[in-house]
């Protein structure tokens, strides 16, 4: 098994570090070439959340264009905002005849873009709940443990196996993570959009951690707006909402209380963060549908107005 980790920051750190750890021919993809060579002297450090400390040295690559390789997988951990046809040239300069790539990334609109560049019936989703925070170019913490839903994205028809699927989480569980095949991964990725979509532009604008977000009337107001808003433009792409989606917002801030979102850590660092993937997606659709989604266009507009002062 060869699995190919394109994209060295939190997430491809957390999983090269630990796929090379279980012994997998891993190979790591970072986009720059000092963090290349700080990974080949160093190799990965995962920091777990029990105090202990996992060294291992995947293969580190360059960032290559045109070497055609055949890993059975790539995991694609880059933002949203770097999906373009740039990267999914370098993706197809790599991917052999049998090379599946299995997509990270929080929020929408990333499959489509791939899947009209790349071979969709090779690409899956995955949704993790998963946390890590990259500490240096070569170390990173593993902040939360959680699990990964993966499959693959409805309209595309894998040309998957069960030998393939079974191989997939065996890999992943020797690991150490929990991974479970999803036949319906589009509803797991709107579920996980809709969370996004409440908790995110929230704490980002308001600069708080996720727990803040209990903590008054008015944010919980916002979020069940926000929530309702999001559910009522996906039920018109065919989503149907599970009626404890409110209650799992709600047990996410709880669960992550003390954590700040990715979207307030972005702003924090004066980066672009994933509201054009998460809001925005839902923005599109919206105007798709002609249906107005006031609160989310708000948030949306202030986050935009505030990655602008970064
Ligand atoms: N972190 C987490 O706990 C979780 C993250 N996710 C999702 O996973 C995705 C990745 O998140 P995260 O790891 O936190 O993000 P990071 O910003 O930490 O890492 C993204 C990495 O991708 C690299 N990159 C960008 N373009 C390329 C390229 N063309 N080739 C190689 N590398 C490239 C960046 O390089 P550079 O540093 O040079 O910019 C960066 O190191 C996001 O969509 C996020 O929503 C989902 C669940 C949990
Ligand atoms: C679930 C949540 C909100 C946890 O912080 C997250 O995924 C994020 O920060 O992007």
């Amino acid at each position: 098994m060869h699995i190919t980790v394109w994209g060295a920051g939190s997430l491809g750190l957390l999983f090269a570090g630990k796929l090379a750890g279980s012994g997998y021919r891993t190979e790591l993809v970072p986009r720059s070439a000092a963090q290349r060579e700080e990974l080949q002297a160093n190799g990965v450090k995962v920091l777990e959340p029990d105090g202990e400390e996992c060294r291992s040295r995947p293969i580190v690559t360059e960032n290559p264009a045109g070497a055609r390789d055949n890993p059975d997988w790539i995991f694609l951990m880059v933002k949203q905002k770097d999906i373009g046809a740039g990267l999914a040239g370098q993706l197809a300069g790599r991917m052999g005849e049998s090379t599946r790539l299995l997509c990270f990334q929080n929020g929408a609109g990333h499959l489509e873009r791939l899947g009209a560049m790349l071979p969709p019936d090779r690409i899956y989703a995955a949704v993790t709940t998963e946390a890590a925070r990259k500490e240096s170019p070569w170390e990173v913490r593993h902040t939360g443990k959680g699990t990964i839903l993966w499959g693959i994205p409805k309209p595309f028809e894998g040309g998957t196996s069960p030998a393939v699927d079974a191989s997939l989480n065996d890999v992943l569980r020797r690991a150490g993570f929990t991974p479970q095949r999803s036949e319906d991964i589009r509803t797991a990725m709107w579920d996980k959009l809709l969370i996004n979509a409440v908790i995110n532009p929230l704490t980002g604008l308001l600069s708080v951690p996720n727990g803040a977000l209990l903590e008054n009337r008015e944010s919980e107001d916002l979020m069940r707006r926000l929530l309702q808003e999001g559910v009522e433009v996906l039920t018109r792409e065919g989503y149907t909402a599970d009626n404890t989606l409110g209650d799992r917002v709600r047990t996410v801030c709880r669960q992550t209380a003390a954590n700040s979102s990715s979207m307030l850590q972005d702003l924090t660092k004066g980066r672009k963060t994933e509201i054009e993937w998460i809001n925005g997606y839902l923005l599109r659709l919206a105007d798709k549908h002609g249906v107005d989604l006031p609160v989310n266009r708000t948030l949306y507009s202030l986050i935009k107005l505030k990655e602008g002062q970064g």
